[in-house]
């Protein structure tokens, strides 16, 4: 706690402003904020100054010019890895240790566990594996006297505490590389609705999007991710989560012949499909009817779009859908029970799995269920 204090004081001397709120520790969460007094919609409980940002440009010379090409998560994370200055001290002293994030990021965990990840989560997690591998080469090359272990806890703190970023200096990069790390704005844990973030020319603001009663954990969002994204980047996922969903491709994909998954990458509807709360999602709707319609009319409804109105394909489409995720309710109980016959990993990291295919099961009963009201 003595530590979270002198880097709050530290952020506060540097121009950070905090309105109204305070940060706590929560099981489970690590550090996050709460609110001290009731506050009103549209308040700013924290502001955080331009110079307080770390970017890619902040990074100093004498480490991006020998790095050469990286991503900005494996810059930032080279910067931090390799920061003995000093001035940033009182934010290290507060960040995560080493071993929370050993324990909580799926890409540390035994292998037994990751195998038992949803299939989207796994997919990060090779994603990952790939980026990390080509930041460490090209950190490595340049500084060898850095060791892995060091290098991949920065590179996670940093993939799990920046903030979308973009300024007129940052021209030709991707999405992915617009990010910035703010100091004490990264203490805000996430929530599938939460405060509003604003950059401007001065900073970054963060207003509340509600009414916030005095003692309540006050959250950002960070992003509209499901609980399997959420598990793979930051290793947590939430009981209630409005943009949770599961992909299907591996179920779907193969109900299609060569032909029609030509047909379906022509139209660029092959993949991405999803099912949510208790639908599946539009993608899903439209190349299902491919194996229910002549193509030429399938062709017309790709061009034209498909009605709010249930059409005379939706009983064979879902007909289709509940044939072909019903062998998924028997993968989600086979994974609870393998997950539970593990002798390696932690209790936390076996829970949260078995949590996770326990909230896939529900998703997919609710759905079947709905579908089996329809016919
Ligand atoms: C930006 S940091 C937030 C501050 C962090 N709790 C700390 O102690 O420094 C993001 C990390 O906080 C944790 N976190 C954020 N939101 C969470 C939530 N709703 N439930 C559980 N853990 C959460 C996760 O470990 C995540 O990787």
């Amino acid at each position: 706690m003595e530590a979270f204090k002198q880097f709050t004081d530290w952020a506060l001397a540097r121009g950070v402003t905090l309105d109204g709120i305070s940060t706590h520790k929560f099981p489970g969460k690590g550090f996050g904020f709460t609110a001290d007094k009731t506050l009103e919609i549209g308040e700013i409980v924290l502001f955080a100054p331009v110079s307080i940002l770390r970017t890619a440009h902040t990074v100093p010379k004498s480490i991006s010019k020998r790095i050469g090409k990286i991503s900005v998560n494996g810059l930032l994370a080279a910067e931090l890895a390799m920061d003995t200055s000093g001035f940033y001290a009182p934010w290290r002293g507060a960040l995560p240790t080493k071993q929370e994030i050993e324990d909580s990021i799926p890409f540390m965990w035994h292998p037994s566990l990751q195998e038992l990840l949803p299939s989207a989560s796994l997919s990060l997690l090779e994603k990952q594996k790939e980026k990390l591998s080509s930041d460490w080469a090209a950190v490595s090359a340049a500084f060898s006297a850095l060791s892995y272990e060091v290098y991949v806890y920065h590179w996670f703190i940093v993939g799990t505490r920046t903030f979308y970023y973009t300024s007129q200096k940052l021209t030709n990069i991707n999405h992915d590389d617009c990010l910035a790390l703010i100091p004490l704005a990264d203490v805000f844990n996430h929530a599938d609705v939460g405060c509003e973030v604003t950059f401007s020319p001065s900073g970054y603001h963060i207003r509340t999007d509600r009414r916030i009663e005095k003692g309540e954990e006050i959250c950002i969002s960070y992003g509209n991710h499901s609980n399997d994204f959420l598990l793979a980047e930051y290793g947590f996922i939430l009981v209630e989560n409005k943009w949770d969903e599961i992909v299907l491709d591996e179920i779907i994909l193969p109900l299609f012949s060569e032909e029609q998954l030509r047909e379906l990458n022509e139209a660029r509807f092959c993949g991405k499909f999803a099912l949510s709360k208790d639908v599946v999602c539009y993608r899903t709707q439209v190349a299902v009817r491919l194996l229910c319609m002549p193509v030429k009319r399938w062709r017309h409804l790709v061009a034209n779009g498909l009605g709010d109105d249930e059409d005379e394909y939706q009983a064979n489409v879902d007909r289709i859908l509940m044939d072909a995720l019903n062998p998924l309710l028997n993968v989600a109980c086979e994974k609870i029970k393998q997950v539970d016959a593990l002798h390696c990993g932690l209790k936390s990291q076996k829970e949260i799995l078995r949590t996770r295919w326990k909230q896939i099961h529900l998703l997919l009963t609710t759905f079947m269920s709905k579908l089996e009201s329809n016919t």
